[in-house]
């Protein structure tokens, strides 16, 4: 069975494959600090909760956190017998190499959005991805990731509000019906909710206008659905990408070893 681990910011999560399906999919907060050993007594009891018995030997891991890769491959090695593959390492290949400046390395959630939107969609999309940053990954018509934008993310936002002045309590993101706000917490969640909005649809127009062509906008992450109800701003949501991307990377390598 295939392992895939979206390591981020904030959250790492994987998701245990059958063939071509998901089974499960399980979240912890990111922590480099957690060994080999916590990681497999979680998971271990999570897959026991749900009368999962999988043998796991195929493991692809993409981290935008460097120091939390080490347990993890040591995670792989004692318990799942296999190395894993990680995105953005010299002996993970890549469907299609990305197209940017010499010495850049894209993050590795970048990637394997690119790879996953390039086999659902073709080429010519902008995947808008919810993490702890909210990036905007542009991929060209042959599959390449070729650059985008990095914003900060919302919770990052909402957070530094809080951190930076005196008088703001912390908030949680929601959609408020009306944008002048009449109370402090409504005025926070106006200018954040309705603030990426404008974000959004303001970077999407131009980036498809930079790009000369029609693009598919493909939204992901946890904070989508919630910013798909303002206004018009995806083709389509898709939550398990960034998986399915690690997926295609995953086959792209074990046929080139074939
Ligand atoms: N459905 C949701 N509602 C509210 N906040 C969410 C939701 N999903 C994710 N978040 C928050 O969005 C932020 C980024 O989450 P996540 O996608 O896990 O980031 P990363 O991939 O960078 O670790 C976190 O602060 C998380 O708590
Ligand atoms: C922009 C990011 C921090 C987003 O990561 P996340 O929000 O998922 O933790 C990550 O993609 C990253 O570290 N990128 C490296 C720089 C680049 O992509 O150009
Ligand atoms: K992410």
């Amino acid at each position: 069975m295939l392992l895939t681990i979206d390591c981020g910011n904030t959250n790492t999560v994987f998701s245990l494959w059958e063939h071509d399906v998901i089974l499960q999919t399980w979240r912890t907060s990111t922590d480099h600090r957690r060994t080999a050993d916590q990681y497999y007594v979680w998971l271990s009891t999570l897959m026991q909760v749900r009368g999962i018995t999988a043998d796991i030997r195929n493991v692809v891991i993409s981290s935008t956190v460097p120091r939390v890769v080490f347990n993890l491959r040591v995670l792989c090695d004692r318990y799942f017998d296999c190395r894993p593959l990680v995105v953005g390492k010299p002996e993970c290949r890549l469907p299609v190499p990305p197209r940017v400046e010499e010495g850049v390395r894209p993050g590795p959630d970048r990637l394997a959005n690119a790879a996953g939107a390039f086999q659902r969609h073709g080429g010519h999309v902008v995947v808008v991805d919810f993490g702890t940053a909210t990036n905007f990954d542009v991929v060209a018509e042959d599959g390449a990731y070729v650059g985008g934008v990095i914003a900060p993310g919302v919770n990052l936002s909402l957070e530094a509000l809080h951190q930076g002045a005196a008088a703001l309590p912390h908030v949680d993101i929601s959609r408020p019906e009306r944008v002048i706000g009449t109370n402090t917490v409504a005025c926070i969640q106006s200018g954040v909710f309705w603030g990426y909005t404008g974000l959004i649809e303001g970077i999407t127009q131009r980036i498809k206008a930079e790009y000369g062509r029609p693009m598919k906008v493909i939204g992901t992450g946890g904070l989508a659905a919630l910013f798909a109800q303002a206004e018009d701003l995806f083709d389509e949501i898709e939550d398990d990408l960034t998986m399915y991307g690690l997926r295609v990377i995953h086959d792209y390598n074990t046929a080139m070893t074939i």
